[in-house]
């Protein structure tokens, strides 16, 4: 092993220390934030996601309640449910697991939820908040996770050559602009790429998103790269998430790598905590300036 490990732990400490602060204060003014998770069928990462999440956020004292539906549910079942906790006003942030199943549509659903409430940037208003580079709207978890660890280990983006495989509006996407914003070159591959190895070779940075364990090989890889993997792919022989990077061949040839577990996974948590808390500190300032507008008139 010759790369440089680039844990996610010492990153997320780093963001709880910030928030227990804020938690904090919320916690004086009467507000204790709260996340309610929403998810649909049994699928083995949103899984992982919601234990590690519920761990995380109910540790900094943030409190979590989860709605999980039968697969079997429709888009009018899921919308009804999620009608009845948007409105309740104990809830700051509303997050959606994903990939929902096929038979149902992430898009009208997206455009149901509060932008306000939406934590995991999954409305329009959000997306389009990532695309203009404008702070008020939430990108969605793991891509800011990814900007919070090249931030801390000092992994310069100005001028970089970033090549990020995966164009999903979880991650590939929103990464992207994240990372364009911060001045890095971007490169998008994704399944019609023509010589992916060729393209990841060339990179400085390769972000990989794709959902396939190990399909980063060694032919992708050179002396200098930083590789950041946000893959989670479950294997049924050993119980345990694997990577899309192929991690025994990163280790001996690149600068620096994330491992899974214990990488991009567990900052996406600290990431979704900081949210919370900022949905419910934009929350608390509302209703503080509507009262004294109020007591004004
Ligand atoms: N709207 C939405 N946003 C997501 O970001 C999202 C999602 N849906 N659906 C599911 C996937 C998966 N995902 C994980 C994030 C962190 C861990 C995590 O904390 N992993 C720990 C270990 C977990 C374990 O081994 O049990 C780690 O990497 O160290 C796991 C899974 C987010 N996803």
């Amino acid at each position: 092993m010759t790369a440089q490990l680039l844990t996610g732990a010492p990153v997320a400490t780093s963001l709880s220390q910030e928030l227990t602060v804020r938690i904090e204060r919320l916690a004086s003014a009467g507000i204790t934030p709260q996340l309610a998770i929403v998810s649909v069928g049994e699928r083995s990462d949103d899984q992982a996601y919601e234990r590690s999440a519920r761990r995380r956020l109910e540790g900094l004292g943030i409190s979590c309640k989860s709605v999980h539906l039968p697969l079997s549910s429709n888009d009018a079942d899921l919308s009804r449910e999620v009608r009845a906790i948007k409105d309740d006003p104990s809830v700051h942030g509303l997050m959606v697991l994903r990939p929902l199943p096929a038979h149902l549509n992430e898009d009208r659903l997206g455009q149901e939820l509060w932008p306000a409430q939406d934590v995991d940037g999954m409305t329009p208003a959000s997306l389009a908040a990532v695309l203009r580079a404008d702070p008020s709207g939430f990108a969605p978890c793991t891509a800011a996770a990814v900007m919070e660890i090249l931030n801390y280990y000092k992994i310069s983006l100005s001028g970089a050559e970033v090549v990020v495989v995966g164009r999903s509006l979880v991650i590939g996407r929103p990464v992207a602009l994240l990372l364009l914003a911060a001045d890095a070159t971007v490169t998008i591959c994704h399944s019609k790429t023509a010589d992916l190895d060729a393209v990841c070779k060339r990179a400085d940075i390769v972000i990989a998103a794709v959902g396939k364990a190990g399909c980063i090989g060694r032919k992708a890889m050179r002396a200098g790269q930083v590789l950041i993997d946000v893959g989670m792919n479950w294997n049924p022989e050993t119980h345990s998430f694997v990577g899309d990077i192929d991690f025994e061949a990163a280790s001996s040839i690149v600068r620096a790598v994330t491992p899974v577990p214990k990488g991009v996974g567990s900052v996406t948590t600290a990431v979704l905590a900081k949210h919370v808390v900022e949905a419910a500190e934009r929350r608390a300032a509302a209703v503080h300036a509507a009262e004294h507008s109020a007591a004004r008139s």
